[in-house]
């Protein structure tokens, strides 16, 4: 087990630091953490909810010394409906006991609070149990069970066994704190599943029913978002997931934690649980934690008094204040300071604040949304995100998944900016297929912002009513993110394009050859013409290292100046000179 323990945590450990070093830095609650990122990962993942407590019930033992572990979810009667159950001995017993009994399980259920049991041997609730069983040896096996709950109600337990050999000491109170964060994302799970099952029992009832008029077809479309959400174009598998829960969160008052690379749409997936939640009619708010500095964030998101420091020339409500009754958005959430994440995690658990400079304590009533493209879970392993506020923004995680796994809604993404252009101005341009074809084979760093941006620039320039393939800036070595490309010099010869990603030489933004990852040496040529060293002129060849490090910082900010200085440690004015300097053009989208 030890062994299981230092592999998992050589394979989760920090990338950018050894595994030697990453098992002496990790300690019991970075394997926690861990434990929690990979159940919560599991618990997302489509799959039905059979198996992905089956799935995290095997997984477990990766994060934790147990012999046995078992989740029982009990139906609306309080019977048994799933048991998911996994074996750790080694090797397998067999006619060990496989779910808890039922005393056990009536005893949690009843008090709704975990339950201890040293030695399973000694207790009055095993001893039916027991003997039916082999489990009853000689090493004393000790039980830990927790309630599963969502919305204050049970729907279930979760629970381990442990050997109490004496060489590995363990502590209850880990345990259950630990057990109980993944009891709450279980708890979690069973109630969406619910509902969304709830959902299709409804619609297929509707289905029966005899032909409905255009008007109920449009309120019946309304009631269940999750087929279609207004303006929200895409219809691969990926989305559709997505969509659901949208639908399905929408409806609860669960903070939400938006997670995708830049230009997936995170802001714009806020705005639908907004627009679909009770709230829809009152105000959605927003917040770009990483545009502002610590101290005007402060007071823009909780407002100020009247005199509070130079400037408070009147009182003002912060963010929080105005999206009463509302959403917040709190983008960007990765980036807030230590500091500003210890005045935050208090707003959080007590709901309420205090305006800077005041001392009237508001109540405020806004839904929280969040949103980021940064790895939290590794900024919580090297400290620089607290795991509480973590635990309490990350409720229902949703991953925005990037435009290149969905290339399948490239081509509708890709007509419906063309469709918006042409009513905006007036025009009535078509892609050609030819055209469609080439944009599902780019990469796309910018997601799906940098797919209407790229529609919306070659429209401007098209020279005839049909887009074709030449239209585009790729084609003739004028895409702005081929600038993006950092690997001058480098020989591209036979890479495959996930080596190229992963190596961060990828051209990206060019496109690739139809039916192969491989990439040509045409395309070797094409891509050096978009060479950094190029664009910057021979006087930059000296600062390329400079200008590599502000275009990365530029793309990971989604080209926002104020970001990027963040990442950069710059002030944003620092940032637009070396922009200047290094003539860096801004990509606006
Ligand atoms: N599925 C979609 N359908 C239509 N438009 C979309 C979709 N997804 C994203 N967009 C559009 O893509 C653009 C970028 O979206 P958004 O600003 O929400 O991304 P983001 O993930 O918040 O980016 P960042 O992390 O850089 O702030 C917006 O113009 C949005 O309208």
């Amino acid at each position: 087990m030890a062994h299981m323990l230092r592999d998992r945590i050589d394979e989760v450990g920090p990338r950018d630091t050894g595994p030697e070093s990453s098992i002496k830095t990790m300690h019991k609650a970075d394997i926690s953490l861990r434990g929690i990122y990979e159940i919560s990962k599991v618990l997302t993942a489509p799959a039905q909810l059979e198996i992905k407590l089956a799935n995290v019930v095997n997984i477990l033992p990766s994060f934790l010394q147990m012999r046995h572990g078992a989740i029982v979810v009990l139906d609306a009667e309080g019977e048994p409906e799933i048991a998911a159950t996994a074996d750790n001995t080694h090797p397998r017993q067999s006619g060990t006991r496989r779910v808890i009994p039922e005393a056990v399980l009536d005893q949690i259920v009843a008090t709704g609070t975990p339950l201890i049991i040293p030695d399973i041997s000694k207790s009055q609730l095993f001893q039916a149990d027991l003997q039916t069983s082999s489990s009853g040896g000689t090493i004393p096996i000790a039980f830990v069970g927790i309630p599963v709950k969502a919305e204050h109600k049970i729907l279930g337990t979760l629970s381990i066994d442990r050997v109490r050999n004496g060489a590995t000491g363990f502590r209850y109170d880990e345990d259950i704190g630990f057990l109980t964060m993944v009891a709450n994302l279980v708890g979690r799970t069973i109630r969406l599943h619910r509902i969304l099952s709830k959902d299709r029992e409804r619609r297929v009832d509707e289905q029966w029913r005899p032909e409905k008029s255009l008007d109920e077809e449009r309120t019946d479309s309304a009631r269940h978002p999750h087929v279609k959400i207004d303006g929200i174009i895409g219809e691969s598998a990926a989305l559709k997931r997505v969509l659901e829960t949208v639908s399905v969160v929408a409806r609860t008052n669960s903070t939400v934690l938006l997670r995708g690379e830049s230009g997936t749409g995170k802001e714009f997936f806020a705005q639908a649980i907004h627009k679909l939640s009770r709230r829809g009619k009152k105000s959605f708010v927003k917040l770009n934690c990483a545009a502002l500095p610590e101290s005007v964030l402060e007071s823009e998101l909780f407002g100020h008094e009247r005199g509070a420091f130079t400037g408070a020339i009147s009182q003002r409500a912060g963010r929080f204040e105005l999206a009463n009754g509302g959403t917040l958005l709190l983008d960007e959430i990765g980036e807030i300071s230590p500091a500003f994440q210890a005045k935050l995690l208090r707003v959080l658990q007590e709901g309420e604040l205090e305006r800077v400079g005041g001392t009237k304590t508001l109540q405020v009533d806004a839904r929280l949304i969040c949103a980021t493209n940064k790895d939290l879970e590794t900024a919580v392993v090297n400290g620089e995100f607290r795991a509480d506020l973590y635990y309490r923004i990350n409720v229902v995680p949703i991953i925005l998944p990037p435009l290149r796994e969905r290339p399948g809604d490239i081509p509708r993404l890709a007509k419906a900016f063309l469709d918006r252009f042409n009513r905006e101005n007036h025009r009535e341009l078509a892609f050609a297929p030819a055209a469609l074809d080439l944009i599902s084979q780019c990469y796309f760093p910018g997601n799906v912002r940098e797919l209407e941006n790229c529609v919306q620039r070659t429209a401007t320039l098209a020279r005839s009513r049909t887009i074709t393939p030449s239209d585009f800036a790729c084609k003739n070595s004028r895409c702005l993110a081929s600038l993006l490309w950092k690997g001058a010099g480098h020989s591209h010869g036979g890479s495959t394009t996930d080596e190229l990603v992963r190596g961060n030489m990828m051209p990206i933004g060019s496109p690739l050859p139809a039916g192969r990852i491989g990439v040509s040496e045409g395309e070797v040529s094409s891509v050096k013409a978009c060479d950094p060293n190029d664009f910057a002129g021979p006087a930059m060849g000296p600062r390329l290292t400079e200008r590599d490090r502000l275009i990365d910082a530029m793309e990971k900010a989604g080209w926002v100046q104020a970001k990027a200085a963040r990442i950069l440690g710059l002030t944003p004015r620092q940032v637009g000179y070396a922009l200047r300097r290094h003539r860096i053009e801004v990509k606006k989208f």
